[in-house]
């Protein structure tokens, strides 16, 4: 069971606080955190994965200060992350792309199907991965992140280039992930998986967190309902 906090973390980028003092937790389960454009959701991520030290604060994996852990010691403790942009290896095929991240952990090539088929992409395996739909990509990157064993999974905009019922299919898989222990923290735009899914949701509006709590809560504050009329 993995519990991920972030504690009282600011990032400055000369005039701009895109993160400003914000406090939060991310405990085994679903945790959603979303808000508008330029909240600051991605360079939080950044902080959590170690590509980006923050001006204060600090980040805390069970308990242990991981603040000035490099984002590979990070990776070898168990936070994974996918991007926004996609990172696949677009020359290699799909399955390459997992046996290149199992063998970085030392574990063995024949465990990639058993990952393409729980992410739904079995039948992409022999494709190259440049040549997949875009939401067979995005799967892929989780199933890369995956290989890794993670205890905690970032995903930034996992649902982009889903459909409906691939969307809903992913939220199932990201509740049987979280069942297993895992503290799975989503940056997403999509509400219906946000709402339908998460746990607990934070919203972070102009770098501050604005409320969190489950996703009825949040749905009815009035905050939240500016944040995003503007
Ligand atoms: N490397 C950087 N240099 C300067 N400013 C940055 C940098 N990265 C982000 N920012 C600024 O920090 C703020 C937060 O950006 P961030 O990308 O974290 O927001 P976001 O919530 O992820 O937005 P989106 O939903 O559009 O991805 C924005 O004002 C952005 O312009």
């Amino acid at each position: 069971m993995s519990t991920v906090q972030v504690e009282g973390v600011t990032v400055r980028f000369g005039e701009v606080t895109a993160v400003d003092d914000v406090t939060l937790t991310a405990e085994p389960g679903v945790t959603g955190l979303i808000g508008p454009n330029g909240a600051g959701k991605t360079t939080l991520f950044d902080v959590v994965s170690g590509l980006r030290r923050p001006s204060a604060g600090r980040v805390l994996l069970d308990g242990a200060d991981i603040t000035a852990k490099s984002p590979h010691q990070r990776s070898r403790a168990g936070v994974a992350r996918t991007f926004q942009r996609l990172e696949v290896f677009g020359s290699l095929t799909v399955r390459e792309n997992v046996v290149v991240a199992l063998e970085s952990r030392r574990r063995s090539p024949r465990l990639a199907e058993g990952l393409l088929d729980r992410v739904g992409i079995a039948r992409f395996a022999a494709n190259q991965a440049d040549t997949v739909p875009t939401g067979a990509a995005r799967l892929l990157e989780l199933a890369r992140a995956l290989a890794t064993e993670p205890r905690v999974l970032l995903l930034d905009e996992p649902s982009s280039g889903l459909d409906r019922a691939e969307t809903d299919a992913f939220g199932e898989l990201l509740r049987e992930l979280s069942a297993e222990g895992r503290a799975v923290v989503l940056v997403e735009h999509d509400m219906d998986l946000v709402m339908g899914y998460c746990d607990i949701v934070h919203v972070l509006n102009l770098g501050r967190l604005l409320v969190s709590g489950p996703p009825d809560v949040v749905r009815a504050h009035e905050g939240v309902r500016e944040a995003y009329l503007g």
